[in-house]
């Protein structure tokens, strides 16, 4: 597995509300334009060398310290105390070219394609209930979004894997178990924002870079995750499997605790 493309990112943009079905499932509005957040770099977190090491990784070695030199950031999904952290399985696009200030009629499906050099397969792990106390305050999504470990990622995906410009956006499908159990199963047909449209939207408020990473938002089927869960997420091409990741889950050490005030 390639994490080397993990060292090129200058940030990490996050679609929010894409399917409508999970739009639906938390009872938020639908957006009139795309909306997106940022995720920092230091919630990446990459899968075991080897699931049968899982067990022996332990949540003692939590502090973050940069990524390895090969990009790689293994370890355990973390649960800080208090928080009620949900997988949101996604499809992220990882950029090769600078987007800027693009217009609609000039970027579409071919210019998205042109634009990323590949994909991965990525879990937007969400403090529901900090993001719920931040909605209701009027507050950012930061601390949400943020935590440690929150950005479960593959390796990367080449492009030439991927089919042509115009199969792209309904190619993939996406899904997510825990315990064994699937909680999540979508396909990118599904988006509401289709990718180019979101990319171009971003590129008019902050200029994408080569390197950045793009979430492209979570189908139906977000859950909590406890500490001891194990988490299997899969991406797929048509029926072709394009990778598959597993994470255990423990429990955050440390001072953070939340607490609604
Ligand atoms: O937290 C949320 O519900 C927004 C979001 O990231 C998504 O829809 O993928
Ligand atoms: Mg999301």
């Amino acid at each position: 597995m390639d994490y080397s493309y993990l060292k090129h990112i200058r940030k990490i943009i996050c679609i929010g509300r894409n399917y409508a079905a999970h739009i639906k499932e938390l009872n938020n509005p639908t957006p009139k334009q795309p909306f997106f957040f940022l995720k920092p770099s230091s919630s990446i977190l990459t899968p075991p060398v080897n699931v049968e090491s899982i067990d022996n990784i332990g949540p003692e070695n939590c502090t973050y310290s940069g990524l390895k030199s090969d990009g790689s950031n293994s370890g355990k999904i973390l649960i800080p105390r208090g928080v009620k952290v949900h997988h949101e399985v996604e499809l992220a696009l990882v950029m090769s070219q600078n987007v800027s200030n693009a217009s609609k009629d000039a970027f579409g499906p071919k210019e998205l394609y042109d634009s990323i050099s590949g994909v991965a397969l990525s879990l937007d792990l969400t403090a529901r209930n900090v993001q719920d106390e931040a909605k209701k305050k009027g507050l950012p999504w930061s601390i949400g979004k943020g935590f440690d470990t929150f950005l479960p990622i593959s390796g990367f995906i080449p492009k030439r894997d991927l089919g042509d410009p115009a199969s792209f956006q309904n190619a993939f499908r996406l899904k997510c178990e825990v315990n064994g159990v699937t909680r999540q199963d979508g396909t990118t047909d599904l988006m509401l924002t289709p990718m180019h449209e979101i990319v171009q939207h971003i590129s008019t408020v902050m200029s994408l870079e080569s390197g950045d990473l793009v979430l492209t938002g979570t189908p139906a089927g977000v859950g909590e995750l406890h500490a001891n869960d194990t988490v299997t997420s899969y991406l797929y091409h048509g029926d072709k499997l394009l990778t598959k990741m597993t994470f255990a889950c423990a429990e955050k050490p440390g001072p953070y605790e939340f607490k609604e005030t």
